[in-house]
């Protein structure tokens, strides 16, 4: 399922047991809101983060998009979280660990809402494909701290170790032309990383990345986004273009490089 919206260049995470960030979130510059009953929320506190995420839905969250991360299918609080989610007006559903194509049919079937399939175990790899191609999926996400974990890959060993995961990943979600948004940077106090590890996440071709802390939003959506030079250059190739192989500045363009800058154009309007 494509949907009409451009990608989300930055998709943030907060527990929707936390209602500083929630109202603080609605100030944010940033594409899309994910509130998470899952990882981030204690298991004491996961009824009443339900709770509190159909009611912060409700309120809205202004021009962002706004999702809901349930408990993965097989644990407790899936049922009662889909159930709410389907009542409620978040934009998505975002399914963790998602490994099958039937669990991610299942799950639109049950909330009538696009899922967001996080990709982040070894299975979820293999099946990405699948999961993308299923009509109700409009986007894969990279959950790189579970998968990091499930690859057994030793702490700090960066993202050497999941570059196959990743380009499958973007292979799956370029295939079925659904989105497809990196995975988190941990380091809250790491300006640098994050912005190396966006660049990377970039030239991977994902389309955006999910965060944890509103100082990552500035960095991300300026790596997500095209640099003054590169809209220059797509703007000179479309106007320079007649059709068939060309010289351009040096290089040769043909027809699907018009469509890329064209893209590129576009994306960047805003
Ligand atoms: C990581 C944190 C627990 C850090 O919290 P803290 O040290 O309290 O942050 P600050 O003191 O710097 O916060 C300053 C103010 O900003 C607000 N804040 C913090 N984080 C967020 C946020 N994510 N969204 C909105 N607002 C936020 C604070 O409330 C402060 O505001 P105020 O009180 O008014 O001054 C915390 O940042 C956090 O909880 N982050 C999100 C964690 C989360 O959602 N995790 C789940 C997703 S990650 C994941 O699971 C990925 C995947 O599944 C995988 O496997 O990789
Ligand atoms: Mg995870």
């Amino acid at each position: 399922m494509t949907t009409a919206r451009l990608a989300p260049r930055t998709a943030l995470f907060l527990p929707a047991s936390n209602p500083r960030a929630i109202a603080k979130a609605r100030a944010l510059a940033v594409d899309l809101v994910i509130l998470d009953l899952e990882d981030a929320v204690r298991d004491d506190a996961k009824t009443a983060a339900r709770a509190a995420a159909v009611a912060a839905v409700a309120e809205g969250f202004g021009p962002r998009l706004c999702a809901i991360r349930a408990n993965g299918s097989g644990f407790g609080e899936h049922v009662e979280d889909l159930a709410a989610i389907a009542r409620s007006v978040a934009d998505f559903v975002v399914l963790p660990k998602t490994e099958t194509a039937e669990e991610a049919a299942d799950v639109h079937a049950a909330c009538s809402k696009p899922v967001l399939a996080m990709i982040e175990t070894p299975l979820g790899v293999l099946a990405a494909a699948d999961i993308a191609a299923v009509p109700g999926v409009s986007g894969l996400i990279a959950g790189t701290n579970d998968l990091a974990a499930a690859l057994r890959l030793p702490p700090a060993s960066g993202r050497e170790g999941l570059s196959v995961a990743l380009q499958t990943i973007v292979l799956a979600a370029r295939a079925n032309e659904v989105w497809a948004i990196d995975g988190v940077f941990n380091g809250l106090d790491d300006a640098e990383g994050l912005a190396a590890e966006c660049r990377d996440g970039r030239m991977l071709g994902f389309d955006g990345k999910t965060l944890i802390h509103p100082g990552q939003i500035q960095i991300a959506a300026r790596a997500f986004g095209a640099s003054p030079e590169e809209i220059e250059d797509a703007r000179a190739i479309v106007e320079a273009a007649r059709g068939g192989a060309e010289r351009f500045r040096g290089r040769m363009i043909e027809a699907m490089h018009v469509a890329q800058a064209q893209a590129l154009i576009e994306r960047n309007r805003a």
